[in-house]
């Protein structure tokens, strides 16, 4: 088990005792709502509409957070919650919290320390991150940065199968212990924000640095990106996403790593069952924070469904509307393994850097251990479904 930096039980006093008896408020508001104002307060137009948009109207990153409306947490009295423990283990590595960072590509759009900043963040609070294909840094770089914490990769699966292979071995020789593949964007959703920005972040500049030095991708090319950057630039704008993959396909990770396999973007039963017939490790029920699909459910809505289908046979795992403790303890009450936090994080990278993460991060966990402790819950194993009401 990694060993945070901090413990996170307490995390409340430890901040009272600073303002009561130092004179010392904490440099950043803790609620995530207003964190987000300081956010949109300090980011440009283009990298604020990035990150905080959806897809189409918005109606899928609506739902997302009223599917957790939905449910209540019904607390339970009397049940000895003075010794507790937000620990679980995850696809095989025990962790301190069922909490993961979700993988967020370009993250120097939010702060020029992007995601070594976060990667910091994670070896401080031992809490994992899963490095997405469309870094600012090389994965290698960050790998490095997250130090003794578990760390996961993200694939954007790309066209060329040789780069696919070339991407895994990287990650596992950087010391990434899970693989997630992202099933939802094989093309970027509709997004008006973007679109009246006229922003795409990752094509010139952001986002493509795994690919210009990777071997496999630079001997597909005619002459190197130093010496052509277009020609490197349109193969690589080729070569992100290949939307012909079908379930046949993903024989070919199976045979390709020993690494578990997590499939993000699962949103059914019926998909759910492929994927365990597929020999995958795990899923991520997730809507990808309402950026691809508008109209689509509720990521919680999909939750149980999913559970009952195949929790017995794989990890079940939740993203999409995560925004503190009790909706964390929500999804975890639905059967989620783990959960992974998206857009919060990335308020707290760009408004502290490393430190506005590790904020966050603890922010979370100490509310989610108040939530179990509260609700009569001395272990994450022990919080089921009896632990919520759906609301009337
Ligand atoms: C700015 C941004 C970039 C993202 N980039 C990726 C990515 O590179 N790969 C990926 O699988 N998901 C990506 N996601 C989706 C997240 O992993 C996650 O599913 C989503 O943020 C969850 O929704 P929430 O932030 O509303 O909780 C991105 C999300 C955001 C906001
Ligand atoms: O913007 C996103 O949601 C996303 O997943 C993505 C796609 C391509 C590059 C970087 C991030």
């Amino acid at each position: 088990m990694s060993s945070p930096e901090i413990p996170f039980a307490n995390y409340q006093y430890e901040i009272y005792l600073r303002g009561s008896m130092m004179n010392q408020r904490p440099r950043r508001p803790l609620d995530w709502q207003r964190l987000e104002e300081q956010a949109a307060a300090t980011l440009a137009r283009g990298p604020w509409g990035y990150i905080a948009g959806g897809a189409g109207r918005g109606d899928t990153m609506r739902a997302n957070q009223a599917a957790f409306d939905r449910w209540a947490l019904s607390p339970r009295m009397l049940r000895d919650v003075a010794q507790r423990s937000t620990a679980r283990t995850v696809l095989g590595t025990p962790l301190p919290a069922p909490v993961l960072l979700a993988p967020i590509g370009v993250q120097t759009l939010a702060h020029p320390d992007g995601e070594l900043a976060t990667a910091r963040a994670s070896a401080r609070t031992g809490v994992p991150l899963v490095t997405s294909s469309a870094s600012s840094f090389t994965f290698e770089e960050i790998a490095e940065a997250s130090g003794d914490t578990p760390r996961w990769y993200q694939l954007y699966w790309p066209k060329d199968r040789t780069i696919a292979t070339s991407f895994i071995r990287r990650a596992e020789a950087a010391g990434y212990s899970a693989l997630v593949v992202t099933l939802d964007t094989w093309l970027l959703g509709w997004r008006p924000m973007d679109l009246d920005e006229g922003f795409l972040p990752f094509l010139w500049g952001e986002g493509n640095v795994n690919y210009l030095q990777d071997p496999a991708f630079r001997a597909l090319l005619a002459a190197p990106p130093e010496e052509d950057m277009q020609a490197a630039i349109g193969q690589f704008a080729f070569q992100f996403s290949n939307p012909a993959v079908t379930w046949e396909d993903l024989a070919f990770l199976r045979e390709t790593t020993e690494l578990p396999i997590v499939l993000k973007g699962i949103l059914r039963a019926d998909d759910a069952r492929l994927a365990a017939e597929h020999g995958v490790d795990g899923v991520i029920v997730s809507n990808h924070g309402g950026r691809q699909v508008d109209g689509a459910i509720g990521a919680l809505a999909a939750l149980p469904e999913v559970v009952d289908a195949v929790g017995d046979r794989l990890e079940v795992l939740f993203d999409s509307g995560i925004r503190g403790g009790s909706d964390a303890l929500k999804a975890l009450a639905l059967g989620a393994r783990a959960v992974l936090l998206g857009r919060p994080y990335m308020w707290g990278l760009a408004t502290g850097g490393e430190d506005g993460v590790v904020d966050v991060v603890r922010s979370l966990l100490a509310e989610l251990d108040l939530a179990m402790a509260l609700t009569g819950h001395r272990t994450i194993d022990d919080v089921d479904r009896s632990a919520l009401v759906a609301t009337p």
